[in-house]
């Protein structure tokens, strides 16, 4: 062997490359399982010099002479030297030398501590940090991947007291790490009730229980109202029940028979639907006889398809001879409360002394323009007309939300004596839609208003150029082939239309607020109804005082804990945080301790909401095994 052999090919074989689990660890546990890397390090160390091989003075070929000389030198500089790959360590980043000789015996699936397990070469740096053994975990990948491992809505039910459904979904919930071990997998703890806001500092204590868990008593006071209204019957009406309908209710202000809007008078009346239970208004016209069908499948095809938020929904139309005459019955959308823009507006107000109507603001005004034009919008994108725009046929009910209240109406009752086209009708709406807007201005009823040109100028001394222009423009009629169009009106109001759009959203935010307060109290309602269910009742499947006895017992200790709690001196404490806080924690199950005295003071049981829970659970349990039907919702 020459010099230059050795120098051009230094010992790389297996057996003389030192083991990296020697290198790194100080011992391979493979050693006698196969592992063919030398474990010797001294024998290593004399051989794994590259400068000391090709150097070795040992070298039995080493001659001193010229042509030797140049040998020598010959050797060293071969192609095969130049062409070696420098040895470095693996880790460092360059491929192993030994890449192709030992692929089949350096195997980093068999040796785990080269290649970690869940060894990605994506994460090796995430966020500019690598992660050495998956033991970094870069919260924002977590992040990631906790949204992606929530269970899709619908899948997983938050309220079920049983969580393991969420196992296979939520498996990836806590992404799993090689040093850590797994935890339980869990969902976030959702049961513990933390209210949005804090901006409570101005509030006495006594009116800070109630801020912090309900709605403002003034929302809740006008949604009782109208659930109230909804409930009404009066039960001596004469009035009849129709074959779909019952428990009809006037819902007209005054008896006078009116027939100025439809040519016929009509009559409003809440009723029940039999089959679906819903509330609707039906306005009857009294002594219409119907003599085309077709009148009412033509004109409701096209009608049932409208939706506007601006607009009653019409959702059926029929005759009847139950009221003792023929009359014609529209169905409309039920909404509670409500008043016409005319009874808001245009009556004078009686008090102790007669008052005319106080006009109505110029932001209000601008709120009922920009709903109708939204209404008119959509009837006339569809190939309709409104035609009855007229103050008492326009509902106004909570925050100046209007609706058209008549539509499809006169398309019905003059189905065969129209004679204008829909393009005609369009063009009365927008002039309808000035006039309205005029009377409500001056706070004239529309029958009354004659002058319109003086009308007109009377705007000017109380409201904007603006909105004057915008009245002019619409009461004005359009010049002979140039129709005018509500889409033209829409660009002229643009700012006005914003601004509304943005209170609208406004208010659609704080009614979320509200109504994520509402979820809670929904949550602490159930657990509450379940717990009642279980406390005081008497016999169970054979078994006398029931409740009284085994796990039982410690509920209704709970019950008295956190619903007749008293203070030093014996009287009740009525703190409502008190109570949601004990409920929210019993829903919880969480590892606070809870200590329950019996009433005569001779018990005390010192235990966890989780222990509560668990007894909770299964007397309900047996409750729902014991009932004839189960409980429907019972879990959630
Ligand atoms: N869809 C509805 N939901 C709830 N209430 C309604 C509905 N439609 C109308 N109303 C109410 O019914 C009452 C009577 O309405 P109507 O249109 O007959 O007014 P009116 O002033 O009596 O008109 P007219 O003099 O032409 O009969 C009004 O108070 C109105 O607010």
């Amino acid at each position: 062997m020459t010099c230059g052999a050795r120098l051009a090919l230094p010992d790389l074989r297996v057996e003389d490359t030192l083991c990296r689990n020697i290198l790194i660890y100080g011992n391979c546990r493979y050693e006698d399982q196969g592992c063919t890397f030398n474990h010797d390090q001294n024998k290593n160390s004399s051989q794994s010099e590259f400068p000391k091989k090709a150097f070795n003075v040992d070298s039995p070929s080493f001659t001193p002479s010229s042509q030797a000389q140049g040998a020598a030198k010959k050797s060293t500089l071969s192609s095969q030297a130049a062409n070696a790959a420098p040895f470095t360590p693996r880790g460092v980043g360059t491929p192993n030398l030994q890449q192709t000789a030992e692929a089949s015996v350096f195997n980093p699936a068999a040796i785990r501590e080269f290649t970690p397990q869940n060894y990605d070469i994506a994460n090796t740096a995430t966020n500019g940090v690598p992660q050495e053994n998956g033991i970094f975990n870069d919260p924002f990948t977590t992040l990631g991947s906790i949204g992606a491992a929530l269970p899709a809505a619908g899948q997983y039910n938050l309220y079920a007291s049983d969580h393991s459904a969420l196992a296979t979904p939520g498996a990836q919930f806590y992404p799993q790490h090689g040093t850590y071990p797994a935890g339980p997998l869990q969902p976030p703890n959702y049961h513990l009730y933390q209210p949005y806001d804090t901006y409570r500092q101005d509030l006495q204590p006594w009116q800070r229980a109630t801020y912090d868990f309900f709605m403002p008593a003034k929302m809740r006071e006008e949604l009782q109202k109208k659930m109230f209204a909804t409930q009404q019957v009066m039960p001596n009406s004469g009035l009849p029940q129709l074959e779909r309908w019952h428990s009809l209710f006037p819902l007209d202000t005054h008896n006078r028979k009116n027939t100025s809007s439809f040519g016929y008078p009509s009559w409003v009346y809440k009723a029940q639907n039999s089959r679906t239970g819903r509330y609707y208004a039906l306005r009857r016209l009294e002594g219409y006889r119907l003599t085309n069908e077709k009148a009412i499948l033509t004109v409701m095809k096209e009608w049932k398809k409208i939706r506007s938020a601006n607009i009653v929904t019409v959702h059926e139309v029929f005759t009847t001879r139950e009221f003792g005459d023929s009359s014609l019955i529209f169905a409309f959308d039920y909404h509670p409360l409500s008043k016409t823009l005319q009874e808001s507006h245009l009556q004078p107000v009686h008090g102790n002394r007669y008052r005319a109507p106080s006009s109505v603001p110029e932001n209000v005004i601008w709120g009922y323009i920009c709903q109708i034009t939204n209404a008119l919008k959509t009837i006339h994108s569809s190939k309709l007309a409104a035609r009855c725009l007229e103050p008492s046929k326009i509902i106004i009910s909570d925050n100046n939300r209007i609706r058209l209240s008549a539509c499809s109406i006169l398309d019905v009752v003059q189905f065969e004596s129209n004679t204008k086209s829909v393009q005609e009708l369009q063009q009365e709406d927008l002039v309808k839609f000035g006039k309205l807007i005029l009377s409500l201005t001056t706070n004239t009823l529309p029958a009354h208003l004659n002058n319109i040109p003086a009308a007109l100028e009377s705007l000017g001394a109380k409201y904007s150029a603006n909105l004057k222009d915008a009245v002019a423009w619409l009461v004005t009629p359009p010049n002979p082939g140039e129709p005018k169009s509500i889409e033209h009106f829409i660009s002229g109001i643009a700012t006005h239309m914003t601004t509304f759009f943005d209170l609208a959203l406004q208010d659609n935010d704080e009614k979320q607020f509200h109504l994520a307060r509402e979820l809670e109290n929904g949550r602490a309602a159930r657990i509450m109804m379940k717990l009642m269910t279980i406390v005081e009742r008497g016999e169970l499947g054979g078994a006398q005082a029931w409740s009284e006895t085994g796990d039982r017992y410690q509920l209704k200790l709970f019950r008295d804990y956190v619903f007749h709690r008293v203070d030093a001196d014996g009287k009740p404490n009525l703190s409502i945080g008190h109570m949601l806080s004990c409920l929210n924690k019993l829903d919880a199950a969480i590892d606070e301790m809870v200590v329950l005295t019996s009433r005569d003071n001779e018990t005390v049981f010192v235990l966890t909401y989780r222990e509560l829970k668990q007894m909770f659970d299964r007397a309900f349990n047996e409750l729902v095994k014991h009932s004839k039907t189960g409980a429907p919702g019972a879990n959630n």
